[in-house]
């Protein structure tokens, strides 16, 4: 199906979405990821108020709102990025599978291999396409040699739609990649130490439509296989990509559900107000 309006700025947008029935994007069973009561502060302002949401596996959920409302910040806290962050407090819990992110046992490096990130701006480390994806691996010894590690390289490429683009310089600079490659080799360095959860921070921002649509084709393909939780500015990208969507407004989650009733029928007149674009 498609989408009028990209990115919903003139008049009344009229948002299609291209997923399956609202029964069929219900969660199913646990929830992988279950966040209760999360606040963050930045020193002593706060910026996310009680934020209670189940984000099912194998689905891809997107997070919208205005600029500053706390998606980015809430995106953070699933992988404790936040801790880079000095001013930055997180109370109230978050469990991945049951387990809680922020107990003391949990080592935020291994955790970061169990929840990838891509964020907006392509960041492939100034390494060759190669090195880009089995550095993961490596480090976390998921790899016995390199015969294995060059399968997962090869793998994790193709996963990432970049295989065919890429299998004849594999030792050439990663950053000598096109954005939309680029972005996608960032996600093939995610996938490649296998995670259960991929995190995408306004992914494709940077792109133009055709590598945009080569992501969420990607996406699409992943999320039989992994937990997608994406922030995007364009409610356009959320319909097309997500089964389930979140809205955020200052700092507090308004309403989350399946994407096709967040955009035809929302329960709240904030979430109403912004889909039909009357602020943002
Ligand atoms: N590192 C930081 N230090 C201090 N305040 C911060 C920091 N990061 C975010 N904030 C503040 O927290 C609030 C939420 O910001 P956040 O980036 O999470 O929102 P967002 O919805 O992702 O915004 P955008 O869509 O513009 O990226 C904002 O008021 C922002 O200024």
């Amino acid at each position: 199906m498609t989408v009028q309006s990209p990115d919903d700025t003139a008049g009344t947008p009229v948002i299609q979405t291209a997923v399956p029935p609202a029964s069929a994007a219900a969660p199913v069973g646990e929830p992988k990821i279950k966040a209760r009561d999360v606040k963050v502060f930045y020193g002593d302002k706060q910026a996310l108020f009680d934020v209670n949401i189940d984000i099912p596996a194998k689905s891809v959920t997107a997070f919208i709102g205005p600029s500053g409302c706390g998606k980015s910040t809430f995106l953070r806290c699933i992988n404790r990025m936040n801790d880079t962050i000095p001013s930055a407090r997180v109370e109230g819990s978050i469990e991945i599978d049951g387990a809680d992110v922020n107990a003391r046992s949990v080592d935020p490096v291994v955790l970061r291999s169990r929840v990838g990130m891509v964020f907006q701006k392509p960041n492939p480390f100034p390494k060759t396409i190669f090195e880009n994806v089995a550095y993961g691996p490596r480090i976390h010894g998921l790899a016995t040699g390199k015969v294995e590690l060059e399968a997962i390289v090869e793998s994790s490429l193709k996963k990432a739609g970049l295989w065919n683009e890429v299998a004849d310089r594999l030792h050439q600079p990663g950053t000598g990649l096109s954005g939309g490659q680029q972005q996608r080799l960032v996600i093939a360095r995610a996938i490649a130490v296998s995670p259960e959860v991929i995190l995408m921070d306004e992914p494709c921002s940077a792109l133009d439509p055709i590598a945009t649509a080569k992501i969420e084709e990607l996406i699409d393909e992943l999320r039989s296989q992994f937990c997608i939780v994406i922030v995007t500015h364009s409610m356009a990208q959320a319909a097309r990509v997500s089964q389930r969507t979140a809205f955020f407004h200052l700092g507090k989650l308004v309403e989350s559900g399946p994407t096709e009733e967040m955009f035809t029928n929302p329960r709240d007149s904030r979430t109403q107000d912004y889909i039909t674009g009357r602020f943002g």
